[in-house]
């Protein structure tokens, strides 16, 4: 979970720049915006001067020249519907930019979350990474569509506000001038104010995501084991300091937002006011001048006003933005490869040399493992749970980095092979299969426009799932629905050998299902893993001894070492470890207290 930590000024504008800089590949859209908002603020500004011409020269002078008036009109009225029209333009310039701007970043976001390692899926909650994708982004694009194009379109209005105050009066315009500290000041205030309690509302919010993600995936253990209540007492009391910290947060907002920057408008208007009633004794003033100044003023507020609204958007983009980046940033990738294009797997022989793996970089859960599984062969891993037989995998596979030895595929190093010759030749069959929401065909095929739907038949044939799903109502395409909850562990283990077989991969590896399943479909699985294996390289989790006696060799694992090694025969002659853990798997042991004792 991300810690809540106020970023200091200089990462904020370092986080500034890094975004500023997704705004690059769209400069020209952007310059045109600009001057559209540009005009705009001239549309914007000229408005006021209209009407102070209007009452000066004509009202105050009573001087009614219908010709004169009316040209006026007509130039006002057209501003203000240019104006109009040239608001949408912008606004619509700078949303279609954000939202392009904030698309790629997506699209960083999700390819890099593809390309990191499984450490990092292992220290970090799914809700989390998924708060990433959508609620930063999100807050990241709320940044670009409102709060950059208020900021700038209030920078310009502003400037162009005091330039027009500076021609009708010096002064006047100096005077106001001085408010501008006060109001800077409110702006910082605020701001540092608010940003703690932004980063806190915005890691609850991910605290939440977290909770309610874990309730979702564990819902039926959370009912077997009756964890409702504690379930709801801890989302209640993230809950209900999601509600503390924003109640604190309105706080600071019903104070300091619109109530400061109020009073400090009426300060400016009575000011205003004062000078030009201290003035009218000495000179005469002009009306219209008096009008346009408290017009100008309140225009001024106003932007003031908005840009300490989007101030909270700001900061909750800035942190969102920051964590997007730590994100990206980070180092913990998937394993890479060399991608020797002369690395390719022709017969599927398997070494494993001297290899020690570790997690945590502290404690090896794999030493020194070593063996050979020829071509055609099939390698049985056995031992007990945390000896690490999915360790094993995990390094054949390339979820993790390994360090210490090597292992060879073909006579060549598994790091110099194009991940995707690996992947393509070496197929997993893992114990909890995953379907995709999708039809069967979807799920045996996986996108892969090579694989036909006369191959996709042939490998349903070839595992005996064929039988199963020509019974469903719409067969191949019946629909699967999320993690394919309504088939039956033993089917959906069937359409992941099926998936399998599609790619015709040259070595296969296996954790065999521990799951309950039916006679009948056992025996089914076994009879589809054994045509399976023929003629592929096979290294496979046995937790039934049962089914790999047949088995080439025979691996004994124990707390990361292999301490047995044989085939079956052998291993049973041995009289070791394997030999107590068949006895036990087959009632066998006369006592079978005793084994236990032996720290079996
Ligand atoms: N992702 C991980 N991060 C850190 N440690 C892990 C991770 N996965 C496994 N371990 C640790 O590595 C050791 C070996 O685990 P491994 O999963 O390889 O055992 P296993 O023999 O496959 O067990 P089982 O039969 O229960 O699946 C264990 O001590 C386990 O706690």
């Amino acid at each position: 979970m991300d810690e809540i930590r106020v970023l200091s000024s200089k990462e904020q504008r370092k986080v500034m720049f890094r975004l500023i800089k997704y705004a690059k590949p769209h400069i020209k859209p952007i310059i045109f915006a600009f001057l559209l908002l540009c005009l705009v603020t001239v549309g914007e500004v000229t408005g006021p001067i209209l009407i102070k011409i209007f009452i000066d020269d004509y009202i105050a002078k009573n001087n009614i020249v219908a010709g004169p008036i009316i040209t006026l009109a007509v130039i006002y009225l057209f501003i203000q519907i240019a104006n109009a029209f040239l608001m949408y333009l912008q606004s619509l310039k700078f949303q279609e930019i954000a939202l392009k701007i904030i698309q790629q970043l997506r699209i960083d976001v999700f390819s890099k979350v593809q390309a990191l390692g499984l450490r990092y899926f292992d220290k970090t909650p799914v809700g989390t990474i998924v708060s990433r994708v959508t609620n930063d982004t999100e807050a990241i694009k709320e940044m670009f569509v409102s709060v950059l194009a208020i900021f700038i379109q209030s920078f310009f209005l502003f400037i162009g506000i005091f330039a027009a105050m500076f021609i009708l009066d010096v002064k006047l315009a100096a005077l106001c001038l001085l408010f501008l500290p006060v109001l800077i000041w409110i702006i910082h205030m605020y701001r540092k104010l608010s940003s703690k309690s932004f980063s806190a509302l915005r890691e609850l919010i991910g605290q939440l995501n977290a909770k309610l993600n874990e309730s979702l995936q564990g819902m039926s253990i959370i009912q077997v084991f009756r964890q409702e209540q504690r379930m709801s007492k801890e989302f209640n009391d993230l809950n209900s300091r999601h509600y503390d910290a924003g109640i604190h947060n309105i706080k600071i907002n019903g104070l300091l937002l619109r109530p400061a920057v109020d009073l400090v408008h009426i300060v400016a208007i009575i000011i205003v006011l004062s000078f030009f009633g201290i003035t009218s004794m000495e000179t005469t003033i002009e009306i219209g001048v008096l009008y346009a100044f408290v017009n100008y003023i309140s225009r001024f507020f106003e932007p003031v006003n908005q840009v300490m609204q989007q101030l909270t958007f700001f900061q909750q983009a800035i942190v969102s933005s920051a964590r997007v980046f730590k994100l990206l940033d980070e180092k913990e990738l998937a394993p890479q490869q060399k991608n020797d294009p002369q690395a390719v797997i022709q017969d599927g022989k398997i070494e494993f040399r001297n290899v020690t793996f570790s997690y945590d970089g502290k404690q090896d859960v794999l030493k020194n493992i070593t063996f050979t599984a020829n071509p055609g062969e099939t390698v049985a891993l056995v031992g007990h749970t945390g000896s690490g037989k999915s360790s094993i995998i995990n390094i054949l596979m390339r979820f993790y980095e390994f360090e210490h030895g090597d292992i060879l595929i073909d006579g060549k190093s598994i790091k110099d092979y194009d991940i995707n010759e690996l992947r393509d030749n070496m197929g997993l069959v893992l114990q909890d299969s995953f379907l995709f929401y999708g039809t069967i065909k979807d799920n045996i095929r996986l996108h892969n426009l090579n694989i036909s739907d006369e191959d996709i038949k042939e490998a349903a044939k070839f595992v005996q799932a064929d039988k199963f799903i020509e019974k469903l109502p719409d067969g191949y395409n019946q629909q699967v629905t999320e993690r394919g909850s309504t088939f039956s562990s033993g089917q959906r283990q069937l359409l992941a050998f099926a998936r399998t077989m599609a790619t015709n991969p040259k070595i296969l590896i296996l954790d065999e299902a521990t799951a309950n399943i039916d006679t009948e479909t056992e025996e089914m699985i076994q009879q589809a893993l054994e045509k399976m294996r023929e003629g592929r390289t096979t290294i496979v989790i046995a937790h039934r001894l049962s089914t790999i006696q047949d088995a080439d060799l025979i691996l004994v694992l124990h707390k990361g070492e292999i301490v047995e090694r044989g085939n079956h025969q052998q291993l049973l002659a041995e009289k070791g470890l394997y030999y107590k853990m068949y006895l036990l798997q087959n009632g066998l042991a006369e006592n079978i207290a005793e084994v236990v004792q032996h720290k079996v």
